[in-house]
């Protein structure tokens, strides 16, 4: 589909009707791993201008929410994998018992979250930044669980939308609540070298959709298997990339007062480097409201950077880096007049491409299929 859409001259690429053409090719490449979500749909302002070359995002890269393996990275282990007993569908009400429950607890227990790191009332997140283990394949609970929110996929409707000076964006179509599951940050899982390599290319042209793996807990626990002290500080092993392939959430901004922010999630995963990297909502986010989360970590894990960074510097050519993010500082970043015209675009677009886009038939319903 890419490559036959990127065969296409420049003038049909242009063509507004690309724009559902564009949301189709996402409903078709997600269709079985999140059949159910909500159409993610494409707003730009600027179709109608003739010199524009292209009103959807680029194909130049493949849409999915699955990881990738790059060239050295091993297929999953599961050899060490477990899973819990508990029947009757809710691993919460049987804490003493639930080994998923224990688990959770022997991670974040110490910085304050107790049980799983999801409210049981409404499954959201309770605390950014701290390592999720969500329950797995090999579990007994239901798919209902409580701890299951990343496996059961999307359900906040989205749409990408082309700003004026930070290129394309990811915007809420409804009102999100704090702590509510967005998207994996899914790509090509890449060892060391060929990230190192990769980003050289990147740093080229300028763009880059690279993301270390280096949370701090796993630092801390190769420092407790490795007692001597002149390893305890491992290179990253792995970085997502998705500059070739991804979802959505590439196109998320960097802003240092984020409305986001990446959270480490494990599924049917044994490897606490390979975690899936997952973007949670970290406050209240409005409608018609650009999602966006810092390229340099978590501002409030580490306010000293932060404030060298400076109020709202919304820089162009931010690296896509977990250590990273050297955003130069844009010239006036983008005023609360450019922030207030996107959203008010966002919700007049939303209305009418949402009728379109959800009367498109459905790739996976053969029902609908001709
Ligand atoms: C991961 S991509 C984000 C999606 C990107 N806007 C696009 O259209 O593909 C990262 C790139 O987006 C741009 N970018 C991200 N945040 C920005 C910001 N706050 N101000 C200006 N440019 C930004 C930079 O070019 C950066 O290298």
């Amino acid at each position: 589909m890419h490559d036959h859409i990127n065969s296409y001259n420049p003038q049909m690429r242009s063509y507004p009707q690309m724009k559902l053409v564009y949301s189709a090719m996402i409903q078709e490449n997600t269709s079985r791993d999140e059949p159910f979500a909500p159409p993610i749909i494409i707003i730009n302002q600027d179709d109608t201008d003739a010199t524009a070359t292209t009103t959807t995002p680029p194909w130049e890269f493949y849409y999915t929410n699955e990881m990738l393996l790059g060239r050295s990275v091993p297929p999953p282990s599961r050899l060490n994998l477990t899973g819990c007993d508990c029947l009757g569908g809710q691993c919460h009400l049987n804490k003493s018992q639930c080994t998923c429950y224990l688990k959770q607890e022997s991670f974040t227990a110490g910085y304050g979250v107790t049980g799983f790191m999801y409210h049981a009332v409404d499954q959201t997140l309770k605390s950014n930044g701290l390592p999720v283990f969500e329950c797995n394949s090999l579990c007994a609970c239901g798919e209902q669980c409580t701890n299951r929110v990343v496996s059961r996929g999307r359900k906040i409707p989205i749409a990408l939308q082309k700003t004026r000076r930070k290129g394309w964006g990811v915007f809420a179509r409804s009102s999100i609540p704090k702590g509510t599951f967005i998207g994996i940050y899914s790509g090509e899982l890449l060892g060391h070298e060929e990230s190192e390599e990769r980003a050289l290319k990147y740093d080229e042209f300028g763009r880059t959709y690279l993301f270390d793996i280096d949370w701090w807990y796993i630092n801390q626990q190769h420092s407790k298997n490795n007692t001597n002290t002149n390893t305890s500080r491992k290179p990253c092993k792995y970085t997502v990339d998705a500059y070739h392939a991804g979802n959505f959430t590439r196109f998320l901004n960097h802003s240092c007062d984020p409305n986001s922010a990446l959270t480490p999630v494990y599924i049917d995963m044994d490897d606490i480097e390979r975690p899936l990297l997952t973007v949670f909502s970290k406050r209240p986010i409005q409608a018609g409201e650009e999602i966006t989360f810092s390229y340099s970590g978590d501002p409030d894990f580490d306010d000293d950077e932060e404030e060298e960074r400076g109020e709202e510097g919304e820089g162009e050519g931010g690296e896509g880096d977990g250590e990273g993010g050297e955003g130069e500082k844009e010239e006036g970043g983008d005023g609360d007049g450019d922030k207030a015209s996107d959203q008010r675009t966002v919700l007049r677009e939303v209305r009418q491409l949402e009728e379109k886009v959800e009367a498109m038939p459905l790739a996976h319903n053969p029902e609908t299929m001709s």
